[in-house]
Protein backbone atom coordinates (compact mmCIF):
# COMPACT_ATOMS: atom_id res chain seq x y z
CA UNK A 1 0.00 0.00 0.00
CA UNK A 2 1.45 3.52 -0.99
CA UNK A 3 1.72 5.66 1.99
CA UNK A 4 -0.81 8.53 1.28
CA UNK A 5 -0.04 10.67 4.42
CA UNK A 6 0.05 14.35 3.50
CA UNK A 7 3.50 15.40 3.22
CA UNK A 8 4.48 18.86 4.67
CA UNK A 9 6.61 21.60 2.35
CA UNK A 10 8.19 22.41 5.03
CA UNK A 11 10.82 20.78 7.88
CA UNK A 12 10.87 24.18 10.02
CA UNK A 13 8.51 27.09 10.31
CA UNK A 14 8.30 29.85 12.02
CA UNK A 15 5.15 31.01 12.96
CA UNK A 16 4.17 34.89 13.40
CA UNK A 17 1.07 34.49 15.48
CA UNK A 18 -1.10 38.08 15.45
CA UNK A 19 -1.76 39.30 19.46
CA UNK A 20 -4.88 41.07 18.24
CA UNK A 21 -5.76 37.58 16.89
CA UNK A 22 -6.29 36.63 20.25
CA UNK A 23 -9.13 39.04 21.22
CA UNK A 24 -11.70 36.88 19.06
CA UNK A 25 -14.72 39.03 19.13
CA UNK A 26 -13.38 40.79 22.36
CA UNK A 27 -12.27 44.18 22.73
CA UNK A 28 -9.02 43.01 24.07
CA UNK A 29 -7.64 40.78 25.66
CA UNK A 30 -7.48 37.04 25.41
CA UNK A 31 -10.16 35.27 24.70
CA UNK A 32 -10.34 31.63 25.91
CA UNK A 33 -12.53 29.98 22.43
CA UNK A 34 -10.13 31.74 20.45
CA UNK A 35 -6.97 30.60 21.64
CA UNK A 36 -7.86 27.02 21.63
CA UNK A 37 -9.04 27.57 17.94
CA UNK A 38 -5.77 28.35 17.49
CA UNK A 39 -3.45 25.60 18.84
CA UNK A 40 -6.03 22.97 17.67
CA UNK A 41 -4.51 24.47 14.12
CA UNK A 42 -0.97 24.57 15.25
CA UNK A 43 -1.77 21.27 16.74
CA UNK A 44 -2.51 19.95 13.02
CA UNK A 45 0.75 20.60 11.84
CA UNK A 46 2.71 19.83 14.61
CA UNK A 47 1.07 16.10 13.80
CA UNK A 48 2.93 16.44 10.38
CA UNK A 49 6.26 16.58 12.29
CA UNK A 50 7.08 20.23 11.18
CA UNK A 51 9.14 22.08 13.45
CA UNK A 52 7.34 24.95 14.91
CA UNK A 53 8.90 28.16 16.29
CA UNK A 54 6.17 30.96 17.46
CA UNK A 55 6.37 34.57 17.63
CA UNK A 56 3.79 35.86 19.41
CA UNK A 57 2.31 39.82 18.89
CA UNK A 58 0.83 41.88 21.98
CA UNK A 59 -1.38 44.25 20.01
CA UNK A 60 -4.49 42.96 21.89
CA UNK A 61 -3.02 43.92 25.54
CA UNK A 62 -0.34 46.66 24.44
CA UNK A 63 0.93 48.89 21.37
CA UNK A 64 3.59 50.93 22.11
CA UNK A 65 3.26 53.62 19.11
CA UNK A 66 -0.47 55.06 19.84
CA UNK A 67 0.83 55.66 23.67
CA UNK A 68 4.33 57.14 22.82
CA UNK A 69 1.62 59.44 19.97
CA UNK A 70 -0.03 61.35 22.86
CA UNK A 71 3.07 62.17 24.88
CA UNK A 72 4.09 58.98 26.77
CA UNK A 73 7.85 57.92 26.15
CA UNK A 74 7.91 55.76 23.05
CA UNK A 75 10.92 53.64 24.60
CA UNK A 76 9.15 52.91 27.66
CA UNK A 77 5.54 52.35 25.75
CA UNK A 78 7.67 49.63 23.67
CA UNK A 79 9.13 48.23 26.53
CA UNK A 80 5.68 47.56 27.88
CA UNK A 81 4.21 46.70 24.61
CA UNK A 82 7.36 43.78 24.36
CA UNK A 83 6.17 42.60 28.22
CA UNK A 84 2.52 42.25 26.95
CA UNK A 85 3.78 39.56 24.54
CA UNK A 86 5.46 37.48 27.15
CA UNK A 87 1.65 37.63 28.78
CA UNK A 88 0.62 36.07 25.55
CA UNK A 89 3.46 34.13 25.15
CA UNK A 90 2.33 32.54 28.55
CA UNK A 91 -1.14 31.88 27.77
CA UNK A 92 0.24 30.02 24.83
CA UNK A 93 1.83 27.85 26.08
CA UNK A 94 -0.69 27.14 28.86
CA UNK A 95 -3.61 26.53 25.97
CA UNK A 96 -0.99 24.26 24.03
CA UNK A 97 -0.62 22.13 27.91
CA UNK A 98 -4.22 21.93 28.01
CA UNK A 99 -4.12 20.35 24.18
CA UNK A 100 -1.47 17.90 24.76
CA UNK A 101 1.27 20.28 23.08
CA UNK A 102 4.78 20.43 24.72
CA UNK A 103 6.27 23.89 24.29
CA UNK A 104 8.86 26.35 25.74
CA UNK A 105 8.59 30.43 26.21
CA UNK A 106 12.39 31.95 25.32
CA UNK A 107 12.23 35.82 26.12
CA UNK A 108 14.20 37.96 24.33
CA UNK A 109 14.16 40.33 28.20
CA UNK A 110 15.67 39.06 31.01
CA UNK A 111 12.95 37.98 33.69
CA UNK A 112 13.77 34.53 34.49
CA UNK A 113 11.91 33.94 37.40
CA UNK A 114 8.76 33.68 34.93
CA UNK A 115 10.08 32.20 31.27
CA UNK A 116 13.51 31.46 30.11
CA UNK A 117 15.76 33.38 28.20
CA UNK A 118 16.20 33.57 24.70
CA UNK A 119 19.28 30.87 23.78
CA UNK A 120 19.53 30.50 20.23
CA UNK A 121 21.38 26.97 20.64
CA UNK A 122 18.76 25.77 23.43
CA UNK A 123 16.00 26.65 21.20
CA UNK A 124 16.97 24.66 17.83
CA UNK A 125 17.84 21.55 20.39
CA UNK A 126 14.19 21.95 21.31
CA UNK A 127 12.67 22.25 18.31
CA UNK A 128 14.48 18.95 17.08
CA UNK A 129 13.28 17.36 20.28
CA UNK A 130 10.04 18.10 18.80
CA UNK A 131 8.65 20.66 20.86
CA UNK A 132 7.26 23.71 19.95
CA UNK A 133 9.14 26.77 20.98
CA UNK A 134 7.22 30.54 21.93
CA UNK A 135 9.31 33.53 21.29
CA UNK A 136 8.43 35.92 23.42
CA UNK A 137 9.49 39.74 23.74
CA UNK A 138 10.00 40.17 20.10
CA UNK A 139 13.57 41.18 19.45
CA UNK A 140 14.10 42.34 23.03
CA UNK A 141 14.53 46.42 21.55
CA UNK A 142 12.11 49.54 21.77
CA UNK A 143 11.64 50.81 18.42
CA UNK A 144 10.65 47.02 16.82
CA UNK A 145 8.13 45.05 16.13
CA UNK A 146 7.10 41.96 16.35
CA UNK A 147 7.02 41.01 12.62
CA UNK A 148 10.93 42.18 12.57
CA UNK A 149 11.16 39.55 15.36
CA UNK A 150 9.77 36.66 13.43
CA UNK A 151 12.33 37.29 10.95
CA UNK A 152 14.80 37.98 12.81
CA UNK A 153 14.67 34.60 14.55
CA UNK A 154 13.23 33.28 11.81
CA UNK A 155 16.97 33.29 10.06
CA UNK A 156 18.54 32.56 13.42
CA UNK A 157 16.85 29.12 13.76
CA UNK A 158 17.08 28.21 9.92
CA UNK A 159 12.80 28.20 9.26
CA UNK A 160 12.53 27.65 6.01
CA UNK A 161 9.62 29.99 5.77
CA UNK A 162 8.05 32.60 8.05
CA UNK A 163 4.09 32.32 8.17
CA UNK A 164 2.41 35.60 9.22
CA UNK A 165 -0.98 34.70 10.67
CA UNK A 166 -3.12 37.38 11.05
CA UNK A 167 -6.83 38.61 10.86
CA UNK A 168 -6.96 39.63 6.61
CA UNK A 169 -6.57 36.13 4.70
CA UNK A 170 -3.69 38.00 2.27
CA UNK A 171 -1.56 41.00 1.01
CA UNK A 172 -4.12 43.32 -0.67
CA UNK A 173 -3.09 46.35 -2.70
CA UNK A 174 -4.31 48.57 -0.20
CA UNK A 175 -5.84 47.80 3.62
CA UNK A 176 -9.12 45.48 2.68
CA UNK A 177 -10.41 46.98 6.21
CA UNK A 178 -10.44 50.70 4.98
CA UNK A 179 -10.62 50.08 1.07
CA UNK A 180 -12.82 47.44 0.43
CA UNK A 181 -11.87 48.08 -3.65
CA UNK A 182 -8.56 46.54 -2.57
CA UNK A 183 -7.74 43.22 -4.56
CA UNK A 184 -5.87 40.23 -2.63
CA UNK A 185 -2.30 38.86 -4.45
CA UNK A 186 -2.01 35.25 -4.75
CA UNK A 187 2.22 35.94 -4.70
CA UNK A 188 4.05 39.35 -4.39
CA UNK A 189 8.11 39.91 -4.55
CA UNK A 190 9.47 41.48 -1.55
CA UNK A 191 11.14 44.35 -4.01
CA UNK A 192 7.08 45.02 -5.02
CA UNK A 193 5.95 44.76 -1.30
CA UNK A 194 8.88 46.88 -0.15
CA UNK A 195 8.25 49.88 -2.97
CA UNK A 196 4.37 50.01 -2.47
CA UNK A 197 4.88 50.63 0.87
CA UNK A 198 1.88 48.45 1.85
CA UNK A 199 1.18 48.25 5.86
CA UNK A 200 0.31 44.33 6.31
CA UNK A 201 4.38 44.01 7.52
CA UNK A 202 7.00 46.58 8.50
CA UNK A 203 9.33 47.27 6.08
CA UNK A 204 12.18 46.15 7.87
CA UNK A 205 10.61 42.78 8.69
CA UNK A 206 10.22 42.53 4.61
CA UNK A 207 13.92 43.65 3.99
CA UNK A 208 15.37 40.93 6.81
CA UNK A 209 13.62 38.36 5.04
CA UNK A 210 14.43 39.76 1.55
CA UNK A 211 17.95 39.64 2.56
CA UNK A 212 18.06 36.25 4.21
CA UNK A 213 15.73 34.69 0.86
CA UNK A 214 13.62 33.80 3.50
CA UNK A 215 9.83 33.78 1.91
CA UNK A 216 6.92 35.08 3.83
CA UNK A 217 3.01 33.37 3.32
CA UNK A 218 0.54 36.01 4.78
CA UNK A 219 -2.67 33.79 5.35
CA UNK A 220 -5.94 34.22 8.10
CA UNK A 221 -5.90 32.47 10.97
CA UNK A 222 -9.45 32.69 11.65
CA UNK A 223 -9.68 30.28 7.96
CA UNK A 224 -10.14 27.05 9.14
CA UNK A 225 -7.27 24.51 8.03
CA UNK A 226 -5.24 27.24 6.41
CA UNK A 227 -2.02 27.19 8.47
CA UNK A 228 -2.12 23.33 7.71
CA UNK A 229 -3.14 23.85 3.71
CA UNK A 230 0.06 26.64 3.82
CA UNK A 231 2.33 23.83 5.67
CA UNK A 232 1.53 21.09 2.78
CA UNK A 233 2.25 23.94 -0.12
CA UNK A 234 -0.72 24.50 -0.70
CA UNK A 235 -1.95 28.10 -2.33
CA UNK A 236 -3.27 29.91 0.32
CA UNK A 237 -3.03 33.22 1.23
CA UNK A 238 0.10 35.35 -0.07
CA UNK A 239 3.31 34.40 -1.07
CA UNK A 240 5.88 36.93 -0.68
CA UNK A 241 8.99 35.81 -2.50
CA UNK A 242 12.80 37.00 -3.73
N1 LIG B 1 -1.95 46.01 2.05
C1 LIG B 1 -2.48 45.36 3.09
N2 LIG B 1 -2.90 44.08 2.96
C2 LIG B 1 -3.41 43.39 4.00
N3 LIG B 1 -3.55 43.92 5.24
C3 LIG B 1 -3.15 45.19 5.44
C4 LIG B 1 -2.58 45.97 4.38
N4 LIG B 1 -2.27 47.19 4.88
C5 LIG B 1 -2.59 47.18 6.17
N5 LIG B 1 -3.13 45.99 6.51
C6 LIG B 1 -3.58 45.68 7.88
O1 LIG B 1 -2.52 44.98 8.52
C7 LIG B 1 -3.11 44.21 9.54
C8 LIG B 1 -2.16 43.10 9.96
O2 LIG B 1 -1.02 43.65 10.51
P1 LIG B 1 -0.87 44.09 12.06
O3 LIG B 1 0.54 44.44 12.21
O4 LIG B 1 -1.86 45.09 12.49
O5 LIG B 1 -1.30 42.85 12.77
P2 LIG B 1 -0.46 41.79 13.44
O6 LIG B 1 1.00 42.13 13.44
O7 LIG B 1 -0.84 40.56 12.75
O8 LIG B 1 -1.06 41.88 14.89
P3 LIG B 1 -0.42 42.27 16.30
O9 LIG B 1 0.34 43.54 16.14
O10 LIG B 1 -1.62 42.38 17.14
O11 LIG B 1 0.47 41.15 16.67
C9 LIG B 1 -4.39 43.69 8.95
O12 LIG B 1 -5.34 43.45 9.93
C10 LIG B 1 -4.80 44.77 7.96
O13 LIG B 1 -5.90 45.52 8.43
O1 LIG C 1 10.96 43.87 19.07
C1 LIG C 1 9.95 44.47 19.51
C2 LIG C 1 8.66 43.93 19.47
C3 LIG C 1 7.59 44.61 19.99
N1 LIG C 1 7.79 45.85 20.56
C4 LIG C 1 6.66 46.56 21.18
O2 LIG C 1 5.60 45.65 21.50
C5 LIG C 1 4.38 46.07 20.85
C6 LIG C 1 3.58 44.87 20.49
O3 LIG C 1 4.15 44.23 19.35
P1 LIG C 1 3.34 44.10 17.96
O4 LIG C 1 4.35 43.73 16.93
O5 LIG C 1 2.71 45.43 17.68
O6 LIG C 1 2.33 43.04 18.18
C7 LIG C 1 4.86 46.94 19.70
O7 LIG C 1 3.87 47.86 19.28
C8 LIG C 1 6.05 47.65 20.33
O8 LIG C 1 5.58 48.68 21.16
C9 LIG C 1 9.06 46.41 20.58
O9 LIG C 1 9.25 47.54 21.07
N2 LIG C 1 10.12 45.70 20.07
Amino acid sequence: MPDTTPQPAYKRILLKLSGEALMGSDAYGINRQTISEIVAEIKEVAELGVEIGVVIGGGNIFRGVAPAATGMDRATADYMGMLATVMNGLALQDAMRMAGLNSRVQSALDIEQVVEPYIRGKAIRYLEQGRIVIFAAGTGNPFFTTDTAAALRGAEIGAQIVLKATKVDGIYTADPKKDPSATRYDKISFDEAIARNLAVMDATAFALCRDQKLPINVFSIFKSGALKRVVLGEAEGTLVYC
